[in-house]
């Protein structure tokens, strides 16, 4: 019945956790549902407390019910899910606990895959518990969550203990954005289609937008968040992940590591962002009180666990220069914050205006050529361009016009796959291409950290901005200096 290839152990080591419970079993019963998963394959829960196998399948049960939207678990789907489900009680944080793994499992029947969904300070013990019970050697892998780090030379501790155990290419670095279709579309967008691949360049476009706002807060994660800020929740991972892919050459192949040599170069040409230009090129702010939707918020200061005055932000506008040839002088910029007045992530390419317009006596100027990729929600792509209006006037109209090809509608309606069921399923088979190397994330590191400096250097707050608009009105500045705007406001 089964088409996958690879018998695992998958070690889900945090398996009561929110994030095990919102996305990676849920994700793990669709694979099932779409029999993907190898017969004799096991999905091994690992948590603190001492529960029976059937008390751990009750919890999962639950969780299913709670996050498998829109559809009720199929018992046919739920008693082979079930069948592979095991739980087994492990003090993460005690060496001498890990032989309970040990004796359940044994690599040459199963792969073993760890998936460490835990808080980021358990990586290095784990590692060696997994060590001390032979659950390191090849193909045995592992799968570390976000965030890898705070900064680069936090993040360089934890590459360099899993270092020790994992050669690179048994570690895949999750970056959920990576496993969006929507994201993976932009290979095919870009590298499919001859009309977008020949005009990539300075020499057609103008700039491009990277806008991913919120509507929620911070969700009851205070603490983690006042700590980490927006810049580096989402910038420094899932955002420069999305500028990579947009901004790299072609790849020779799609497979990891030419998919991630590319990205890397990208990275590489990053222009600093230095105490110089930090106050023309970023804005950051954080929100306060106001309305999202129908819904009166409080703000950021006022959220459940917050503890302290704070100037972490919760709003970053940046502008990112390449320094490279295809990319010198197109500047990117980058917009992404909580309480926004809606959920959007998408990518605008804008492309140069027509450099003459004999049409100037309907229209004095032209508006330019857009491509937008709608990565969230309503996935898609719109292209935005001029039309004439029919009619026999003698003057000719012009009309800007749409063309959206929305993925629902073009694609009747078929599924579109949560990212952790890709990324799960291609870390099952062993293929990394979606995954995250070591390098792009320090070269990353680096590039924020230079930013967290040059901010901590001008000593200003961030900047207030009421919930339910789209960031501090500096935003809206950052761009008007350069004679643009962001895709909202035109
Ligand atoms: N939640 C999310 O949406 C996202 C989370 N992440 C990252 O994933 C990781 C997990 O996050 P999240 O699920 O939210 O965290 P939770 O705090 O909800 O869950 C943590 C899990 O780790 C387990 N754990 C903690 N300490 C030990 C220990 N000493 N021994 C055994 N198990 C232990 C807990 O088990 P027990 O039940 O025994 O306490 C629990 O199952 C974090 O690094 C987070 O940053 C990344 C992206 C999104
Ligand atoms: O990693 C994270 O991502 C989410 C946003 O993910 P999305 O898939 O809904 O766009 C963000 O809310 C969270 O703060 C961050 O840790």
């Amino acid at each position: 019945m089964t088409t996958a290839a690879t018998c695992c152990d998958l070690i889900l080591f945090g398996t009561l956790g929110d994030l095990a419970r919102r996305k990676l079993l849920p994700a793990l019963y669709q694979l099932e549902k779409a029999e993907l998963l190898h017969q004799d394959s096991r999905i091994i829960g690992v948590a603190r407390d001492a529960m029976s196998a059937d008390d751990y399948r009750t919890r999962v049960r639950e969780s299913l019910q709670q996050f498998v939207t829109k559809e009720s678990i199929d018992e046919e789907v739920w008693q082979r899910f079930s069948a592979k489900l095991v739980y087994c009680a492990v003090d993460l944080a005690d060496l001498e606990a890990y032989s309970a793994l040990g004796d359940i499992t044994d690599p040459t029947k199963r792969t073993p895959i760890s998936y460490f969904a835990t808080p980021p300070a358990l990586f290095p013990i784990i590692c060696d518990g997994l060590a001390s019970v032979n659950l390191i050697t090849a193909p045995a892998r592992v799968v570390l969550e976000k965030p890898l780090g705070h900064n680069l030379i936090s993040s360089r501790k934890i590459n360099q203990h899993v270092g020790r155990y994992f050669d690179e290419s048994q570690i895949y670095r999750i970056d959920h954005y990576l496993g969006k279709e929507t994201v993976l579309n932009l290979l095919a967008l870009r590298f499919a289609n001859s009309i977008f691949s020949s005009h990539w360049d300075h020499s057609t476009i103008d700039h491009i937008q990277i806008t991913a706002a919120e509507q929620v807060g911070v969700e009851g994660r205070w603490s983690y968040y006042d700590d980490a800020g927006q810049l580096r929740d989402m910038v420094q991972n899932h955002l420069l992940q999305v500028l990579s892919l947009i901004a790299m050459e072609p790849p020779t192949r799609l497979d990891a590591d030419s998919i991630r040599d590319e990205k890397l170069k990208v990275l590489k040409s990053l222009r600093p962002i230095t105490s110089q230009n930090v106050r023309d090129d970023t804005v950051r702010g954080q929100y306060t009180a106001g309305f999202v939707g129908d819904s009166k918020v409080p703000g950021y200061l006022d959220e459940d666990g917050a503890k302290s005055k704070s100037v972490t932000e919760t709003f970053v506008a940046l502008k990112v220069h390449i320094d490279n040839w295809r990319w010198s002088g197109v500047p990117f910029y980058i917009r992404t914050g909580k309480r926004m007045p809606q959920k959007r992530t998408e990518v605008v390419i804008s492309f140069k205006p027509q450099p003459h317009n004999i049409f100037h006596e309907t229209l004095s100027q032209l508006p330019p050529n857009k491509l937008i990729i709608r990565l969230q929600p309503d996935e898609g792509v719109e292209i935005q361009m001029m039309n004439k209006v029919p009619g026999l006037g003698k003057q000719m109209q012009l009309k800007p016009t749409t063309l959206d090809l929305s993925f629902y509608e073009t694609f009747e309606n078929k599924r579109i796959a949560d990212a952790y069921e890709r990324l799960l399923l291609e870390a099952i088979e062993g293929n990394q291409y979606l995954f995250v190397h070591r390098e792009e994330v320090e070269h990353a590191w680096r590039y924020i950290d230079g930013i967290l400096a040059a901010w901590s250097d001008t000593a200003e707050s961030p900047k207030s901005y009421q919930a339910g608009t789209w960031g501090p009105v500096a935003s809206v500045s950052l761009m008007a200096h350069d004679g643009r705007q962001w895709d909202d406001e035109s």
